[in-house]
């Protein structure tokens, strides 16, 4: 399922992209009070009403039970991002905000398919965006996403360590008001390298990146070892935190505030956030999933839309 805002004359209108009978199943099966209507997109935006859902109906190819994985199904959740895609390239959403999808399963069904994040620059023609979960106290971007571990220090190179660096700090002045942002890049290898004596990616790619932008007007320090950066302590040092990878940033901030994290990909020429964690199978249909992530995103899109 994926969510999106028309933004109407009068306020945000939040329109849900997924199946409206399943929709509709879900709704009864958890006893909520909630009417649904399809939306559509020819008309213009209209005002959110309490107890009023509207959707755009994105068939399912067979029928859904909650929390069971099914490959014939992943081209309508892939029609679903693209209708997302299509609606805020064109303008005629002010932002997307999606929902967790089964990468694994939609890759079984033959779909090449790596992240919303990849997906999502693709689609607009980006070659590089930059993947940022924040909680209300710490930001954390991301160098390479949803990249193998061995081929990660591969992709550790100073035009994309650079490009990321430029994005986020753009980002963070444009869509975030920090005029000055401080950002603390990690290193790559524990100890940052210790020197040389544990990996020399440090002192050959990521101390030449941070002196030339430096010396362009930036606030960057690093590399830091990524262990002690995170310390409570060195949380006012800096905006944002530049992990070389997935696992060596998110799990800190997970830890920190999972629940009220949000991903926003950085680079896009639209709006985009979302949640911070993945499908929870074992949830889906109980009546137990915790929306909190999922509403922080909508907050976060919404705020950045009357940014
Ligand atoms: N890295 C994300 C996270 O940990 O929340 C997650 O893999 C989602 O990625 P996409 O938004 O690209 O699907």
């Amino acid at each position: 399922m994926c969510l999106q805002l028309a933004q109407s004359a009068y306020q945000d209108e939040l329109l849900v992209i997924a199946d409206g009978d399943v929709l509709q199943q879900r709704a009864e099966m958890l006893g909520l009070n909630v009417r649904l209507e399809q939306a559509d997109l020819e008309q213009p935006a209209r005002p959110s009403e309490a107890g009023l859902l509207r959707y755009i109906h994105t068939p399912t190819a067979v029928s859904v039970s909650a929390g069971v994985l099914s490959v014939d199904n992943a081209a309508a959740v892939i029609n679903g991002l693209q209708i997302a895609l299509d609606g805020c390239l064109d303008r005629r959403f002010s932002a997307v905000v999606t929902a967790p999808v089964h990468k694994g399963i939609i890759n079984d069904s033959g779909l090449n398919f790596s992240g919303h994040t990849e997906f999502f620059a693709d689609g607009a023609g980006v070659d590089k965006v930059v993947m940022m979960l924040a909680t209300s106290s710490l930001r954390v971007a991301l160098v390479t996403t949803h990249l193998p571990l061995r081929q990660v220090a591969d992709a550790i190179t100073e035009s994309n360590l650079r490009r990321t660096i430029e994005i986020t700090h753009h980002s963070l002045q444009q869509q975030f008001g920090i005029e000055s942002p401080k950002i603390a890049v990690c290193g790559l290898n524990p100890h940052a390298g210790e020197g040389g004596h544990l990996g020399d990616e440090e002192q050959t790619i990521i101390t030449p990146v941070i002196e030339q932008l430096v010396e362009r007007g930036m606030q960057l320090t690093g590399p830091w070892p990524a262990d002690t950066i995170f310390v409570k302590e060195k949380l006012g040092d800096y905006d944002a935190v530049l992990a070389m990878y997935h696992d060596q940033g998110l799990p800190v901030l997970k830890h920190q505030g999972f629940g009220q994290a949000v991903n926003i990909t950085l680079g896009l020429p639209f709006i985009r956030t979302s949640v911070d964690h993945g499908t929870a199978l074992v949830l889906a249909g109980t009546g137990r999933a915790n929306a909190s992530s999922l509403i922080h995103a909508i907050g976060m899109a919404q705020s950045m839309i009357h940014a």
